[in-house]
């Protein structure tokens, strides 16, 4: 009857018994002591303060009636706890057979379980094992459901964003720009002659370049930015709060950071450029986050016919807003 473990070196599930009987206390302890590590706590208070410091607590078992803080609020506490471990934590409470007021106050409250007292051995180890594994399995479900939203907005290359989390943050930071009347900002990058870079030394050193850029541009953009590959060679940022001087201020540390880099495939030093457009709403004609990117897509394609290795801030194809 003893819960599976997941892998064999995994120690044994952390229990928190709490009850202010020393009798029954050691009796679930003789119980308990094999299949789980038994925490103790007198009381509701005591308890809390026991979970707040074992994070790794797997399963309470609960007596309702304690001096101090009762069974009963002990729950509502758990409950209504802002951290999503403690407020899914399986928590069984014990009861006399003939309880049924407190047992169905206990439930209301937010307990996945009973068990009455005379407590009964194998009932109680079966009861504990069902909800350790049920709430073992939905921890499993939640943390692949993180992992598989994580991996629908991320670039596998590069980890950055990807243009669909591009799109999603763009079309809410014109939604908020809009209502605020604040500053938003996007910029349009695209790696200059790539395809010469994949033809000459391989398709692995292009991606390496892919990689050095995205790391120029991580380090110098802010956390609130969003960071996007959104095409082959094609990366585009957005700039909250950040009107068109100070994103051309960026685009041109950007571009020069990239000319700077000594990317080096083999024993050669690869000279690496980029192109550069930005746009700003509210100041160019943009209603959406797709038209930004289009009005800096312009801009980007007047700086590639104008040489490459530059950015551009306006219709004109100017470089500079001086
Ligand atoms: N290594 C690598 N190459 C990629 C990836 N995605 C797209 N590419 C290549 O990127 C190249 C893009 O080439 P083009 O669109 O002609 O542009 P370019 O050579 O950068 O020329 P300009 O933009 O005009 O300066 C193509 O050769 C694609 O095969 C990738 O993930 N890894």
């Amino acid at each position: 009857m003893k819960p599976e473990p997941s892998k064999k070196t995994e120690p044994l599930p952390l229990l928190l018994l709490v009850e202010d009987s020393q009798t029954t206390t050691a009796l679930l302890s003789k119980y308990l002591g094999h299949t789980y590590r038994l925490l103790h706590a007198k009381d509701g208070v005591q308890a809390w303060d026991v979970l707040e410091k074992n994070p790794d607590i797997a399963i309470v078992i609960t007596d309702i009636h304690m001096p101090n803080m009762s069974g009963h609020q002990l729950l509502v506490k758990i409950r209504k706890s802002d951290g999503a471990h403690h407020k899914n934590m399986p928590v069984i409470v014990m009861t006399t057979a003939e309880d049924n007021v407190d047992r169905n106050l206990a439930f209301l409250n937010g307990a996945n379980d009973f068990i009455t007292k005379p407590i009964d051995e194998m009932e109680l180890v079966a009861r504990l094992n069902v909800h350790y594994r049920l709430a073992r399995t939905i921890r499993e479900l939640e943390a692949s459901k993180k992992a598989l939203a994580e991996q629908a907005t991320t670039d596998s290359l590069t980890k950055l964003k990807n243009r669909r989390a591009f799109f999603e943050n763009g079309t809410k930071a014109v939604a908020l720009a809009r209502r605020y009347v604040s500053d938003l900002s996007v910029l349009l990058l695209d790696i200059d002659h790539f395809k010469k870079i994949n033809d000459t030394y391989g398709h692995a050193a292009g991606d390496d370049a892919l990689m050095v850029v995205a790391n120029i541009l991580l380090e110098m953009s802010r956390t609130e930015d969003t960071v996007a590959r959104i095409g082959g060679e094609e990366f585009a940022l957005l700039l909250p709060d950040t009107n068109r001087l100070g994103t051309a201020v960026l685009a041109e540390r950007i571009r020069s950071a990239i000319e700077r880099e000594q990317f080096i495939v083999g024993d050669k030093i690869v000279p690496i450029t980029v192109s550069i457009g930005i746009a700003t709403f509210g100041v160019d004609p943009a209603d959406s986050i797709d038209q930004l990117l289009g009005v800096a897509d312009n801009r980007l394609y007047l700086a590639k016919n104008a040489g490459r290795n530059r950015i551009c801030v306006n219709d004109e194809g100017k470089t500079t807003f001086a």
